[in-house]
């Protein structure tokens, strides 16, 4: 029946947010025809996207819908009575937080409500709990079990029954979901520039409440109270940020980020914005859920807190129980009219932007670039839909580390401004205190960030730019979780291996490397001379080095470059300001329990082992180049690799040079084997030589004498200076040896390349104190002792 009213033919349909009691599905969705009303659409379409005027049965309803151009084509037009608000507030009422249950729903057509035989209602990407029970809803739930063993219900394409399922939950969120608006600034310009009373309206209480905190600071500067007053105009900054709405709290929450940019005090108010925001009614949050997804309240729920238990920037969080499984769950609801209030925002401040791009000489960025990227950014949080595909795509890349939780999406009850997520029991970062009191251990928590961060920001490139301590939980079992997925980012592949040879440079002070590495960072065009930063680099990181790398905090390290590069006309793609923000946030919450702890210090095992064991060639030629300076094996760079590389929880000593020894027998070796096989002889001369002096020394003295009159270097002929050396190298490489020896995973089987090296017919030049040909057959054996099976402890070439 539902089919004989449709009208044109798309796999998509349209939901008009600002009607919220209109939705449009696909026909596979429609089951219940009583609700699906004759109705027509008339679309005319602008610059892309169409504006339908909506009509069903009788009463006009006219309803303005911005559609994606993508979705012009609409199927059928569900019509549902508008929800009263009242009703809503009435049936849950205002409240303190306190949680209401709700009675049982005793409409039967509750669970088909929109049209959907609903069969899955949660997209778990850990899926560790669930239970099993017969929703009203025709849902069938199934046993965490089962889930886990993806039961042999595999469909012909091989995908499972389950998965198909949440694959067509989802496409019925997003169904619900296609009124979203994407920043288009053009169209901005159109919609304001017609509109010139509201536009002037808002720049004046703008102007008139950041003019009153800055002529406050101007007065207190001039006074001599700009530090006694310090906190009282934090406190006053934020009430104005909030004031001022969702745009402005959102740059205050990137402000209370940067401890460069403010003040300790600053920082500490503006953090407030991350979740202690005012919260909008009640009654119309409830309402907002019932209209987009188009149920009443209780039949989703079986209880839902009166208030929410958080309010931040865009929207507010409700906790609640689904009434089908009795799964706690947390559901996020979007502050109303948000995106005409962001809009509004977002044009004025791109007008101030051209303006600081004309005028403004001191500042060489493009900063209407900048704010057209923060733009985008809020735009897309303002799609829950799009932020549960985040959620999903984050767990699927790094939810399978043990401790890492990310919340499941029920996507039944997702739309564009709903986001119904597995409710996650734990503390904020920055509640330092109960953290510890429940016996957690911060600095754990903290270098669980770092790991997770280093593998979201350098292996898959995917990760979330809005990591502030509201969005990261302390759960009770130690886990670190991650919350709130409306901002995400992606590192372009070529820029993540960039960073991780530019950090390994810094560490390892290779200046003329690190200078060369801003082109493939894209800081610096491919033009300019990057020479004149060589001594320039050194300069600066010769004294701050002067300790150890590790005892380098990151700002250090990021003020260093800025002032290094300031001069040059260089560019920094905004991602970089993302994961530069990412980390600093990390290093900030670690530095309250701990005043020491630096966040490179912490990262460089990873930098250690992804340059050990990456086979990316930009990687391995970066290890390569360290490892051979000016054609000589740098053993202690090496040492200092492993040491650090080991430290990794993912380090697997197997995989470690692994690139490099492919390298060694393939075409493009030449270079590299003539290097090892130098080498080569180097170590053998230093091993056995090495071994001859200290067997020498360990004779007892009384016998010496027998030995060439007591001196040993009459038999080597070997100068004292040659023989420390010798010694030295010695000493490092069976340190090194017993590094690789001793680690997880380690198959001496794995350096045969070396041993074919020396092997090879071409390896006759070997110079040195021993004969060539006797040294490469030395060190070749040498080597094959070492490959023998592995005995329990280091062996000792002595
Ligand atoms: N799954 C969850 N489980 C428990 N609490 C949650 C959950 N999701 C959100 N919250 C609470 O709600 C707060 C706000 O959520 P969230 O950060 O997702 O909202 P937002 O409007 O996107 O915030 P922001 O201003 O950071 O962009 C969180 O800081 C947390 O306290």
């Amino acid at each position: 029946m539902a089919n004989a009213l449709l009208t044109t033919s798309s796999s998509l349909g349209v939901a008009c947010s600002n009607t919220m009691h209109l939705q449009t599905v696909p026909v596979s969705a429609i089951a219940g025809g009583d609700f699906v009303r004759r109705s027509s659409f008339n679309s005319s379409f602008a610059r892309g996207r169409s504006y339908g005027v909506l009509i069903s049965r009788g009463r006009l309803r006219q309803e303005k819908c911005e559609l994606r151009a993508r979705t012009r084509s609409v199927r059928a037009v569900l019509v549902r009575d508008p929800p009263a608000v009242e009703s809503a507030a009435g049936r849950f009422g205002g409240g303190n937080g306190s949680v209401r249950t709700v009675g049982r729903d005793d409409d039967s057509s509750a669970g088909s409500r929109n049209g959907a035989a609903v069969s899955t209602e949660r997209t778990r990407g850990n899926r560790s709990s669930g239970s099993s029970s017969s929703g009203r809803d025709g849902v069938e739930f199934r046993k965490a079990s089962e889930i886990m063993a993806g039961r042999g219900d595999k469909g012909k394409s091989g995908t499972s029954v389950r998965e198909q399922e949440d694959v067509e939950a989802e496409a019925r969120a997003a169904l619900r979901a296609t009124n979203v608006v994407e920043y288009d600034p053009v169209r901005l310009y159109e919609r304001y520039s017609k509109q010139p009373a509201k536009v002037v309206a808002r720049t004046v209480k703008i102007l008139t409440t950041l003019g009153a905190f800055a002529t406050d600071v101007l007065i207190d500067q001039r006074t001599g109270k700009l530090e006694v007053n310090m906190r009282k105009r934090a406190k006053e900054l934020r009430e104005k940020l909030t004031y001022l709405g969702p745009t402005f709290v959102k740059i205050g929450q990137g402000l209370s980020t940067r401890p460069d940019l403010c003040p300790p005090a600053y920082l500490e108010e503006l953090a407030e914005l991350q979740d202690a925001l005012p919260t909008f009614p009640d009654a119309e949050a409830f309402a907002c859920i019932e209209a987009e997804l188009g149920r009443p309240l209780e039949s989703m729920f079986s209880s839902i807190t009166s208030s929410p238990v958080a309010a931040a920037s865009l929207g507010q969080v409700y906790k609640a129980t689904l009434k089908s499984t009795g799964e706690v769950v947390a559901v996020k609801v979007q502050r109303p009219y948000i995106e005409e209030s962001v809009a509004l925002d977002f044009f004025l401040l791109r007008g101030l932007c051209g303006l600081v791009n004309k005028y403004a000489d001191l500042v060489t960025s493009d900063v209407t670039a900048l704010l057209d990227e923060f733009a985008r950014r809020v735009y897309q949080e303002l799609n829950y839909v799009q932020e549960g595909r985040n959620a999903i795509r984050f767990q699927k890349l790094y939810g399978d580390r043990p401790d890492v939780k990310v919340p499941g999406i029920y996507w039944e009850y997702v739309s564009a401004k709903v986001l119904t997520m597995e409710w996650i029991e734990g503390i904020k970062l920055s509640e330092q205190a109960r953290i510890t009191a429940q016996g957690l251990d911060i600095i754990k928590l903290v270098d669980i960030g770092i790991q997770c961060s280093l593998r979201q920001l350098l292996e898959h490139g995917y990760f979330h730019a809005d990591p502030h301590p509201g969005n990261l939980l302390a759960t009770p079992d130690g886990k670190l979780a991650f919350l709130d997925f409306g901002m995400m980012s992606e590192t372009p592949q070529t820029a993540r291996f960039a960073i991780i040879g530019h950090v390994v440079h810094l560490v390892n002070r290779d200046y003329d490397a690190m200078a060369r590495d801003y082109y493939a960072l894209d800081f610096l065009d491919a033009k300019v001379d990057v020479s004149p930063i060589v001594p320039e680099l050194k300069n600066f990181f010769d004294d701050v080095l002067e300790a150890t790398v590790s005892e380098l905090n990151f700002k250090t390290i990021v003020d260093g470059l800025g002032a290094v590069l300031y001069k040059y006309p260089f560019n920094v793609p905004a991602y970089y300001a993302l994961i530069l923000r990412s980390l600093t946030v990390l290093e900030g919450l670690a530095l309250y329990t701990d005043p020491n702890f630096k966040v490179l210090a912490a990262s460089y095992p990873y930098f250690a082992k992804r340059l050990l064991t990456d086979k990316n060639p930009y990687l391995r030629d970066a290890l390569i180049e360290l490892l051979f300076k000016d054609g000589t094996f740098r053993w202690n760079r090496l040492e200092n690799l492993l040491v650090q590389g080991r430290k990794d929880s993912d380090y697997n000593s197997s995989d470690v040079m692994q690139p490099v020894l492919d390298l060694l027998l393939g075409p493009g070796g030449e270079e590299l084997r003539s290097l090892v096989e130098k080498e080569a002889v180097r170590v053998s001369e230093a091993l056995l030589v090495g071994t001859a002096l200290q067997s020498f020394k360990s004779v007892p003295e009384p016998l010496r004498a027998f030995i060439d009159r007591g001196n040993v270097n009459s038999v080597i002929r070997i100068k004292e200076s040659e023989e420390a050396e010798m010694l030295a190298l010695r000493e490092q490489v069976l340190r090194i040896w017993g590094l690789l020896r001793n680690s997880r995973g380690f198959d001496p089987s794995v350096l045969q390349p070396i041993v074919e090296v020396l092997r090879r017919s071409e390896a006759q030049a070997m110079g040195g104190r021993i004969a060539g040909n006797i040294s490469r057959r030395l060190a070749a054996r040498a080597l094959q002792q070492l490959l023998k099976p592995a005995p329990t402890t280091a062996p000792t070439l002595s």
